[in-house]
């Protein structure tokens, strides 16, 4: 899950971008990039870094142009130290496209021997994100017969795209001189909108984007979601053309951008992602009250950030009080999403402090949003106990994670998570909480999809085992995870440098 944008307007974009990325920084912590096009010509920086790292002034005035996009890295393929793999990638014919792009190509170690030995194409990363854009940029050296290039054209490339590749992928590609091209996997597993708003000089300005929040954060409104399958084309007078590309394409987005990967504020194919976490928490509560009787239970602390909106459902709904009983540094990004287990343990501690009067002496009922390598409820029980409660239960707003995920979460390998193979005895135990429950994956279903009755399922394979677009091969599943455990990517910084400290640290370029 990475952040991505794009957008087409009649005045410098630059700044547009870079406020589109702050707001979609929880997507992606690794790397960030922009590029613009001013004329033909197309202008780019990217590096290793969060947003306010990555662009200083000199950096955004080196960045003119009215039409542009940009994206935040967070990787699943590739090498999160490989500054070559932070996106936008460029490739210089035809036309010269440039491409950002969140979710994870299933085939992509295929793809990248067909693209040598048939297309004549060298991929010279580990991205693939790098495969993509040559899959795309193949396709419409096919698509396009006379110039100049049709909106058609592109959508039969995009047709031709979809039969190749496998896996999720939400994208914005910019061809140099014609505009803006945007698209969406056949299953809709990776999210897309845009908006409009009137731009500074009175035209209007197209914006497409991972998240609604990013839309609504830089003054434009939602116009829709694009749909699973659908290619949007945005021509540089801002007419948007649209065509579904896909044979059969089915909305099942990822159900763990609801659980945790989108901000509350978003509304992600017709689905807010606040009410979403607000069921969850209610129906983690009518569980919690058929299995263990609420009286035992003084006071419900959610784990900051993503598990809030749950925890205060479940605590209202069990009539318990709600306290805030960590304290989060706000300097500290996201612990699931960064590289290497070492340095996620590691900032645990130091993103989260406990206060010592909402613990002492009480049961406490600590809720999270999820548990994924346990890495945080482990530190979190501790850090109670430490505190002084008497009893540390830990709930879970999502089921169990018991599946690795290949299609935009860096959960790889099986072994990673603290669900698989165990028993929930075996988890309570690992994470030393007095007892532990999880939400149920049918209600979890039930009720996020009640939200939007349109959806076609959910793509939950990390919770229930099943694949949504049923073609990934053993082949694969061994593909992906070699290739993230080969990519060093618990590897130290290097002497003294810690990644927290990467992180936010300020330079002087
Ligand atoms: O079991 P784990 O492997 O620790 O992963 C799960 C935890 O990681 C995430 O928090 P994170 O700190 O990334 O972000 P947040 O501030 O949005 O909650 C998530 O909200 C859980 O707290
Ligand atoms: N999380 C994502 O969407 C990652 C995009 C791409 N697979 C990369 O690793 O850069
Ligand atoms: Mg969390």
């Amino acid at each position: 899950m990475c952040g991505i944008v794009g957008v087409i307007s009649r005045t410098p974009v630059n700044q547009l971008i870079y406020d589109a990325l702050l707001l979609l920084q929880h997507r992606g912590q690794d790397a960030a990039g922009i590029v613009t096009m001013q004329g033909t010509k197309c202008f780019m920086h990217k590096a290793r870094g969060m947003v306010r790292d990555v662009f200083r002034t000199r950096n955004m005035r080196a960045l003119p142009g009215t039409v542009g996009l940009g994206q935040v890295r967070y990787p699943t393929a590739g090498n999160a130290y490989n500054e070559e793999e932070a996106q936008p990638f460029y490739v210089n014919a035809p036309f010269g496209i440039v491409l950002v792009h969140n979710g994870n190509l299933t085939n992509a170690h295929s793809l990248k021997k067909e693209l040598f030995d048939i297309d004549r194409r060298h991929i010279n990363t580990e991205s693939d994100t790098e495969v993509l854009i040559n899959i795309l940029a193949h396709e419409l050296e096919l698509a396009a017969r006379n110039l100049p290039l049709t909106p058609e054209e592109i959508f039969k490339a995009v047709s031709a795209v979809h039969k190749r590749i496998k896996g999720s992928y939400a994208v914005v590609a910019l061809i140099a001189g014609y505009g803006l091209l945007a698209f969406r996997d056949p299953y809709g597993i990776r999210p897309l909108c845009y908006g409009q708003a009137m731009g500074a000089d009175g035209n209007p300005e197209v914006m497409v984007a991972s998240e609604s929040v990013a839309l609504e954060g830089t003054g434009h409104k939602l116009v829709r979601d694009v749909a699973p399958g659908e290619a949007i084309f945005i021509d540089l007078a801002g007419q948007v053309h649209a065509k579904q590309c896909a044979e059969n394409p089915s909305l099942n987005p990822c159900m763990f951008e609801f659980v945790y990967l989108a901000r509350p504020d978003s509304i992600m194919d017709g689905v807010s992602v606040y009410q979403a976490r607000l069921n969850m928490g209610e129906t983690l509560a009518q569980r919690l009250i058929s299995t263990m009787p609420p009286n035992e239970i003084d006071v419900v602390i959610p784990i900051p950030e993503s598990s809030r909106p749950s925890a205060m459902q479940l605590a209202q709904k069990i009539g318990k009080p709600y306290r805030e009983g960590f304290v989060k540094n706000r300097y500290v990004g996201r612990t699931f999403i960064m590289p290497g287990q070492g340095v996620r343990k590691k900032s645990v501690r130091q993103k989260l402090n406990a206060i010592g009067v909402e613990f002492k002496g009480r049961n406490v009922l600590l809720v999270d949003d999820s548990i994924v390598r346990g890495t945080t409820s482990k530190e979190i029980v501790q850090m109670a106990r430490d505190a002084g409660a008497r009893k540390v239960y830990m709930a879970s707003a999502a089921p169990p994670v018991r599946f690795p995920n290949v299609y935009g979460i860096d959960m790889p390998t099986k072994d990673e998570l603290i669900a698989h193979n165990r028993t929930m005895e075996e988890i309570r135990q690992f994470i030393g909480a007095d007892a532990l429950i999880y939400q149920d994956v049918a209600a979890m279903k039930r009720v996020v999809g009640q939200l939007n009755t349109k959806l076609n399922g959910f793509e939950a394979s990390c919770f229930d085992g099943v694949y949504i677009t049923g073609d990934v091969s053993a082949a694969d599943f061994d593909a992906i995870a070699t290739q993230r455990s080969s990519q060093g990517n618990d590897e130290e910084e290097g002497p003294g440098r810690s990644r927290l400290a990467l992180q936010g640290e300020s330079d002087t370029r």
